[in-house]
């Protein structure tokens, strides 16, 4: 972990007719660190991933990446500095073999080689080759040649990292990884976020404080819109407040 910044919101707000979704948020992330955003349901951890990845424009704020203001960037902009947000499963193609998931990731990433079928044997192979490394790395390459449709939901979630992970980013926005999952996918899949983390930063929306815990360094807490508390663990976990916001609710 530096002290280097890398990712910074300045007074992000995003307004819906009115409502007030996101209130006036300084984010701050830093290079080499795993950073949860958590917060209760409605709290607007969505909006701000949204925001962020350029899905939505803000109301009023800015966001910096690496000391640039991408404020006005466009997804794809966003995407090729190195930010890159997990796809939810419907973007994990069902009916292309785990390889072939994988595969098309790594070749989103390498411009121009949308047009693979022009491509050399040998250049297809080191692509089968990376997306087998990938595979190996998250615990699916036994699965490599069945179809991503066919998955049970903890692999397919699995299978979202490793297709974000094909995309080399220098920071990764992981939304909900656990979410639905049973114990044994939960901490399967926190162990696979720390391993793909070394040498990334990543910024995640987690409702499973069991993987909070584990193993983010700093918690961002949101409540209506607005930032409640901020810290390591320990220390936002014994904040009054904090405590307040998430009583009654299911995810404390
Ligand atoms: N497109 C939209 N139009 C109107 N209101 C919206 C829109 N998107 C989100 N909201 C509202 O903004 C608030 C924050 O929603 P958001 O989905 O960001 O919360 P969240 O913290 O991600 O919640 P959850 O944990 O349930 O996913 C909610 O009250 C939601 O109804």
């Amino acid at each position: 972990m530096t002290d280097e910044t890398l990712l910074e919101t300045r007074g992000l707000t995003k307004e819906f007719k009115g409502f007030v979704a996101v209130d006036n948020v300084d984010l701050r992330v830093k290079r080499g660190t795993i950073h949860a955003l958590i917060g209760p349901n409605g709290a607007g951890k969505t909006t701000v991933f949204n925001l962020l990845t350029k899905f939505l424009p803000p109301t009023r704020g800015t966001i910096h990446y690496k000391g640039s203001d991408i404020t006005r960037d466009n997804p794809a902009d966003v995407a090729r500095r190195g930010v890159i947000r997990s796809f939810q499963i419907s973007a994990v193609f069902p009916n292309l073999s785990v390889l072939e998931n994988v595969r098309v990731a790594l070749q989103r990433k390498s411009t121009g080689s949308q047009f693979a079928f022009w491509k050399s044997d040998k250049t297809l192979d080191k692509l089968n080759d990376a997306a087998l490394a990938i595979l190996d790395r998250v615990g699916l390459k036994d699965f490599a040649q069945v179809h991503a449709g066919a998955l049970a939901y903890g692999r397919k979630r699995t299978l979202e990292i490793a297709t974000t992970l094909a995309m080399d980013p220098e920071m990764m926005l992981l939304d909900e990884p656990t979410a639905g999952m049973g114990h044994e996918d939960v901490d399967r899949v926190r162990d696979l976020i720390k391993e793909v983390a070394k040498g990334r930063t990543v910024l995640m929306v987690e409702h499973n404080m069991s993987v909070v815990s584990g193993i983010c360094d700093i918690i961002t807490v949101l409540q209506r819109g607005a930032i409640l508390a901020e810290g390591p663990y320990a220390e936002v976990a014994r904040n009054p407040q904090v405590i307040e916001a998430y009583m009654g609710t299911t995810h404390a």
